[in-house]
């Protein structure tokens, strides 16, 4: 394996796990935190207790808050913020880059949609480093837990660029016994896959709490499916991407597993708690809120039905009662599968 020197943005627990993987793999791997009292927990214990508690971290990942130092003579960098920081991490690499006169390979590892814009997070990277600093843009996505990674539990992901060698190049990268890099060159459809599948795990979560055994999510996700694949091919994404690790695959980790930030969500609105509660007391992004609502805008915007979606909009932003919302979606007139 051709040993890369890969800087990870953001070392939350995602950014932490795949900075873990690269360093297993033997690379040379900085840590960029931008909570200088994570770097002393990073470099002396070899952990990130708030995050990945005391799973040991290879003595490979160091850490650093300074982001020059991180991105010196990187050949990837890999950005693990969640959305609302993605543009101002990418401006400050870009200006470093600028700095020190040097191109990367740049991968994104975030999953959601820009409020506003709706744009993913390869394009906030692609406006904000430009691509005379880039020798490739894609992103990593897939059913990949950080608590299951640390723990080498066998992980399935894609590398995702319009660019295969790009692809390749991270599949390389990543790949070990335990983690299996798949490539793929549809970014759009990995990218709308792994953002709009967190609103279908928010309603998983609630279907949990209520009581409602494996029918009622079995159709969730079914249909969950369907309407984030009408989504992504009205912007061009390849159908069959949705079958994938990007689709079918992330949906159904982050819809079931108890490690889903967006699943416990949903758990604990359908137990009544306020959003805002339950925000602040998660202390890990739960990117599927904001997705939600501009997933619901942009089904709007594009005259793609996702009635499913709406109804969780519903929920979250207009306090709708949850059983009244299934009862809503239920009484929806029938029609035809396929369509
Ligand atoms: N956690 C997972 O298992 C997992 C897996 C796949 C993808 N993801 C995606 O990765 C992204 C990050 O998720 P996470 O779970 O690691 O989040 P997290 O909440 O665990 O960590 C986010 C990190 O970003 C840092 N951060 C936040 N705002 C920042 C800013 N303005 N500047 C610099 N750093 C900032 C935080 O300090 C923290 O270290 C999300 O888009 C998520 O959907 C997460
Ligand atoms: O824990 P979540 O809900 O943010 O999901 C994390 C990943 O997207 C799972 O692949």
């Amino acid at each position: 394996m051709s040993n890369e020197v890969i800087a990870v943005l953001g070392a939350g627990s995602w950014g932490t796990a795949l900075a873990n993987v690269a360093a297993e793999n033997g690379h040379d791997v900085r840590l960029w935190t931008y909570k200088p009292e994570q770097v002393v927990e990073i470099n002396e214990q070899h952990r990130n207790s708030k995050y990945l508690g005391d799973n040991p971290l290879d003595e490979g990942v160091v850490a650093t808050a300074d982001m020059t130092e991180a991105v010196r003579d990187a050949t990837i960098v890999l950005s693990v913020v969640p959305t609302k920081a993605t543009r101002e991490v990418s401006k400050h690499l870009s200006e470093v880059l600028a700095e020190l006169d040097q191109q990367i390979v740049l991968i994104a590892a975030t999953k959601g949609l820009e409020p506003g814009t709706y744009k993913r997070a390869s394009e906030m990277l692609a406006e904000e480093v430009p691509a005379t600093q880039r020798l490739g843009l894609g992103i990593i996505s897939g059913p990949s837990h950080a608590e299951g990674v640390i723990k080498h539990d066998p992980t399935l992901v894609s590398a995702v660029s319009e660019d295969l060698a790009t692809a390749e190049r991270v599949q390389a990268a990543f790949t070990n016994n335990v983690f299996r890099v798949y490539t793929n060159t549809d970014l759009i459809g990995a990218e709308f896959g792994a953002a709009l599948k967190n609103v279908i795990a928010i309603g998983a979560g609630a279907l949990e709490s209520l009581g409602f055994d494996a029918n009622a999510k079995a159709g969730l996700f079914t249909r969950g499916l369907a309407e984030i694949s009408r989504l992504g091919q009205a912007f061009g994404a390849n159908p069959i991407t949705f079958m994938g690790l990007s689709g079918v695959g992330d949906l159904f980790v982050t819809a079931t597993s108890v490690h889903s930030r967006n699943y416990r969500a949903g758990v604990q609105l359908g137990e009544g708690k306020k959003l805002d509660d339950i925000v602040e007391n998660m202390g890990m992004v739960i990117e599927g809120i904001s997705t939600t609502k501009v997933a619901h805008e942009l089904a709007l915007k594009k005259h793609v039905e996702m009635p499913i979606t709406s109804t969780i909009y519903r929920v979250l932003y207009e306090g709708q009662d949850i059983k009244e919302a299934i009862n809503e979606l239920m009484g929806r007139p029938v029609s035809q599968e396929g369509k």
